[in-house]
């Protein structure tokens, strides 16, 4: 069976290509805050954005990331803020709240959305991709993320231009990477697996937690994301045979954190897969560090399709055409 998802997983290099061609973003102010914010795989893109600016500014810029229920009803909003609201659909009631609370403060505000969205209550709107044809996001995500890439390399200098000509190179990157094989035997062997650890180091923990999203909402197994440092201090207490896991692992020395992890996974009986550029399970191709987040999520993504493919679940629904959760999900007013 294919899914809207596998189109929309493909669809990626073009649809960055496409939004690269034509994207323009408003002049930020590197001396004012950053406030990002969104819901779910949104709220990913932003975390990711913080970094960016942190790392690109050498430490001199610090963003906030609040997720929008937070935003639109109670976290401090100054004048001098610059709010950037990340929502794919853009119909959400926080999000688009969040905007509207930002613009009575008199902050800056940005959306980044679909072309399909309505309207956003904003100064300036950048669309992204058109509306995702899958409950389980991927195209907008990587989208957002090259939008967001270009508003952090405008207030980034040098390092912030340097940045964004790698990114140039992401379209290429995620065809290379699509080169590869489905991940079917992976699936099988994680179809059956409960909870799965989806586990990365730096920047990649937020390409874990948007795995583990992306495993849940698409094949209703229970995925949780991890930052590897984190995954060693605790969580071994409940790893036990029955679990799945993906470590994905770095390409910068990190004192054999992530083997110690992959070992500890093994050793305690839980079916283990690694995911990086070169030796491992699940490739992806090469970029630099910063760039990762747009790559190492597109083995993550095929996954996920996969598992669902074996299981009969399906991803563009979420689960949201079987009862209970028509009904449950449906009564959860987003
Ligand atoms: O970007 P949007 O449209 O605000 O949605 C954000 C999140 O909401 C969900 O669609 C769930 O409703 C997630 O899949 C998604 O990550």
């Amino acid at each position: 069976m294919e899914f809207a998802l596998d189109k929309q997983i493909v669809s990626q290099p073009d649809a960055i290509r496409s939004l690269m061609e034509h994207i323009s973003v408003p002049v930020l102010d590197s001396e004012r805050p950053f406030i990002f914010s969104g819901i779910g795989t949104s709220w990913h893109a932003c975390r990711v954005a913080a970094y960016w600016l942190y790392e690109l500014s050498a430490g001199r810029i610090r963003a906030s990331v609040l997720n929008s229920h937070d935003l639109a009803l109670s976290a401090p909003i100054s004048s001098q803020d610059q709010v950037i609201v990340v929502s794919h659909r853009g119909t959400k009631r926080f999000p688009r709240q969040a905007l509207t609370r930002a613009r009575q403060a008199g902050a800056l505000t940005i959306a980044i959305t679909s072309s399909d969205a309505p309207a956003q209550d904003a100064d300036h709107t950048i669309h992204t991709c058109p509306g995702e044809l899958a409950g389980t996001h991927t195209v907008s995500y990587t989208t957002a993320l090259t939008a967001l890439a270009h508003l952090a390399a405008s207030v980034t200098e040098e390092a912030g231009r340097h940045f964004l000509s790698t990114i140039q190179g992401v379209p290429d990157a995620i065809e290379r990477t699509l080169e590869q094989s489905a991940p079917s035997t992976i699936a099988e062997k994680l179809v059956s697996r409960e909870p799965i650890m989806l586990a990365g180091m730096g920047i990649d923990a937020i390409t874990a937690a948007e795995a583990a999203l992306k495993i849940k909402e698409g094949t209703y197994q229970w995925a949780e994301g991890f930052e590897t440092e984190n995954a060693l201090h605790g969580p071994p207490a409940a790893i036990r045979p029955g679990m799945g896991a993906v470590v994905i692992m770095p390409d910068w020395e990190d004192g054999e954190r992530s083997h110690l992890l992959l070992d500890s996974l093994r050793e305690l009986g839980a079916e283990v897969y690694s995911c990086g550029t070169q030796q491992a399970d699940l490739l992806f191709s090469a970029v630099e560090r910063l760039v990762r987040p747009l790559v190492s999520i597109v083995p993550l993504q095929r996954l996920t399709a996969e598992i669902a493919r074996i299981k009969h679940s399906n991803p563009d629904e979420i689960h949201r055409d079987i009862e209970p959760w028509t009904t449950v999900m449906g009564n959860i007013i987003l």
